[in-house]
């Protein structure tokens, strides 16, 4: 027997909810994904009326869902923004070409303009070609770093107010068990954020911190909407990869577990900068080319420096644990 949408009890139930469990049809679903996230909008804040938002646009499902979400959010609910697609193609063939043509067709689709920065103009170098200097071991230490600041280096370009990506509940419960195992204490308190660099020039803002990783690939699925579904063909990040399995072991056994991970990391208490016991690093602009560093040099330059010198595959030995990915 077919059983009734547990929401509006008169269609019949299309879908089995990951996050709560509860069987809804296909238009209650679309209406509780979409006001859940606009829920996360309104109670952290992330926008104001009149700013300039760049979405990071990768051409895959989260970013793809994130701009046709935000662009409906934004007429429903009159927020009042200027939203734009940012690409950065890391110059990766048979993967980052494929998402931004992606991008190209969502881009009139959605009616948004797009700016696309790539590595070869900014760094020099595509990751093609880094991967044939240093191997695909840790590859994603450069990809990580390079592609948070030409991620910033666009949205300066675009003259946004802040910049909104696709990271959902899944990436961001991953990255606390990642920061927790590392002890990177000032990462771990950042990466549960819905907003980070509040204050700061260039904020970024994740509207999709408590939506499930499998209800945006229904919602993309559903709503037919035009992404690329391939994974990098550099390999992912190995170590991402143990606290992503990890993980999906807890959700299969808890569904909530994913969320009661943020939410319990959302109750950690850490010492105020400037506490003794704990260095938090302390920031200023790069000497070079005056991006945001904890050091004279800020890790773009330092890797673009190993590139160029020809010591890149020792620094990359070195830096896995040292340099963050995408957070
Ligand atoms: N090349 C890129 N250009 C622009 N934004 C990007 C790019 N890569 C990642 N991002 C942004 O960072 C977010 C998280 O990236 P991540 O690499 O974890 O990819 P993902 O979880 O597969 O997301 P997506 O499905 O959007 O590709 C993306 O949703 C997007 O907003």
């Amino acid at each position: 027997m077919v059983r009734a949408c547990s929401s509006c009890k008169v269609d019949k139930a299309a879908v089995k909810r990951p996050k709560t469990g509860k069987a809804v049809c296909k238009k209650c679903f679309f209406g509780l994904f979409e006001d859940e996230v606009h829920q996360t909008i309104i109670s952290n804040k992330l926008f104001s009326k009149g700013e300039r938002v760049a979405i990071g646009a990768s051409g895959g499902k989260d970013s793809t869902v994130l701009a046709y979400v935000l662009s409906l959010l934004n007429r429903r609910h009159s927020y009042g923004l200027d939203l734009f697609l940012l690409s950065v193609d890391e110059g990766i063939s048979g993967y980052r070409d494929d998402s931004l043509a992606a991008v190209q067709r969502n881009k009139v689709e959605y009616g948004l303009p797009l700016l696309v920065v790539d590595y070869k103009r900014l760094y020099g170098w595509t990751m093609d070609q880094i991967v044939q200097v240093i191997g695909r071991k840790s590859n994603c230490t450069f990809c990580g770093v390079f592609r948070r600041q030409a991620l910033d280096r666009g949205a300066t370009l675009l003259k946004a107010d802040k910049v909104a990506t696709g990271h959902n509940a899944d990436d961001i419960a991953e990255t606390i068990f990642l920061n927790f195992l590392r002890g990177d204490f000032p990462r771990l308190s950042r990466c549960v954020d819905a907003v980070t660099g509040r204050g700061s020039e260039l904020p970024r803002v994740k509207p999709f911190k408590y939506t499930y990783e499998k209800e945006i690939v229904m919602y993309a699925y559903f709503k037919q909407l035009d992404y690329f579904a391939t994974e990098c063909v550099y390999s992912p990040n190995a170590y991402r990869g143990h606290a992503r399995q990890f993980l999906k072991d807890l959700e299969a056994k808890r569904p909530s577990a994913i969320v009661d991970v943020i939410h319990a990391a959302e109750q950690f208490r850490f010492p105020e900068p400037g506490n003794p016991d704990v260095a938090m690093p302390v920031q200023r602009k790069c000497e070079r080319c005056s991006y945001i560093s904890s050091q004279r040099l800020c890790k773009a330059c330092i890797l673009t420096d190993s590139l160029n010198n020809g010591t890149a595959a020792q620094v990359n030995r070195f830096s896995t644990n040292k340099f963050s990915s995408n957070e």
